[in-house]
């Protein structure tokens, strides 16, 4: 069998287009532009390109963008100044801090001080909380990118076998948690898991999240399975150039499953279109609108 590549590219372009369409609804019909801080603490090169793409793809989703670019110095009591600013500012609905912070900034504080239903990001400790207790919540961008692709892929997943591989609160437990949410039978396997492999080979769907170069091999394939990989490991060849790589190694996983993402254009681009998402539903949660039922979970 050859996989069917899951385009994350054109999936992300179609989400944008969606995202787009109910904003330029909620200008004509409410008068409100929904508007998305992020703040970048730094001068880390991918962290700048990602904090630029944002801004970009938010300005031609029709919202309003707002950029906080801070110094590698800053302290803890100016950041969360700042955050308090942002939380109070009413044309603000989304606010984002870009990970990883400096070392001396403390992340779970950070991310905690952010008002919960701001937290485009999901990352908030309410938001987790709601999640894994099946209420309403802010879903991370990544795992929400992930469940858009498997249910256009698959349809329903309900009674589906699904390993997750990685225990992040950012990617690994909120995958799982919406995994189960739709009804799946669901493995969280981790670097102290026994025998990866066979579990692996148990998954109808598999989601791997673990930084690790090319870990999953085609051996951990069961026939027919939908793979999703969320790794992005830049490698440097001989030649000095870079080369981006999956968790999951790509060729050999493809003669075994039914689908499956690449890296780069899988997941990546799904996340900053299900940021864009999550900001329009936190605009029309903040004013007592209807939710856009086609891009929450
Ligand atoms: N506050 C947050 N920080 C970080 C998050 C996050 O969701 N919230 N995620 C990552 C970085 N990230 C967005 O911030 C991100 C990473 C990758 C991509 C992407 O489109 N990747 C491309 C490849 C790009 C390349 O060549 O480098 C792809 O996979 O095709 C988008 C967003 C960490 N920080």
């Amino acid at each position: 069998m050859t996989a069917k590549i899951i385009d994350g590219k054109a999936f992300a372009a179609n989400v944008r287009g969606r995202v787009a369409d109910h904003v330029a609804r909620l200008k004509e019909v409410n008068g409100l532009t929904p508007g998305l801080a992020v703040v970048l603490v730094g001068a880390d090169p991918a962290s700048e390109v990602y904090v630029r793409n944002k801004g970009k793809q938010t300005v031609a989703a029709g919202m309003n963008s707002y950029k906080h670019r801070l110094p590698a110095e800053t302290t803890q009591t100016e950041l969360l100044g700042l955050i308090d600013r942002l939380n109070a500012d009413p044309d603000v609905h989304g606010i984002l801090v870009q990970l990883p912070l400096p070392t001396h900034l403390d992340e779970a504080l950070v991310i905690n001080a952010i008002a919960p239903q701001k937290d485009v990001d999901g990352f908030h400790i309410s938001n987790a909380g709601k999640l894994a207790t099946g209420q309403k919540a802010m879903v991370p961008c990544t795992p929400l990118g992930c469940l858009m692709m498997l249910r256009d892929t698959l349809g329903s997943l309900a009674g589906k076998n699904a390993v997750v591989v990685g225990r992040s609160n950012i990617v690994g437990k909120p995958m799982a948690q919406l995994l189960l949410r739709d009804s799946c039978t669901v493995t969280i396997a981790h670097s102290r898991t026994q025998d990866l492999a066979t579990v692996c080979r148990n998954a109808d769907i598999l989601v791997v999240a673990v930084g690790r170069p090319e870990l999953i091999t085609g051996d951990h394939i069961k026939q027919g399975a939908v793979v999703i990989d969320v790794g992005m490991n830049r490698l440097t060849r001989d030649d000095g150039k870079t080369k981006l790589v999956g968790d999951v190694e790509f060729a050999r996983a493809s003669e075994r499953a039914g689908a499956i993402t690449p890296v780069p254009g899988g997941v990546g681009p799904m996340t900053i279109a299900c940021l864009l998402a999550n900001t329009l539903t936190a605009t029309c949660r903040a004013h007592g609108l209807p939710e856009p039922g086609d891009l929450t979970p």
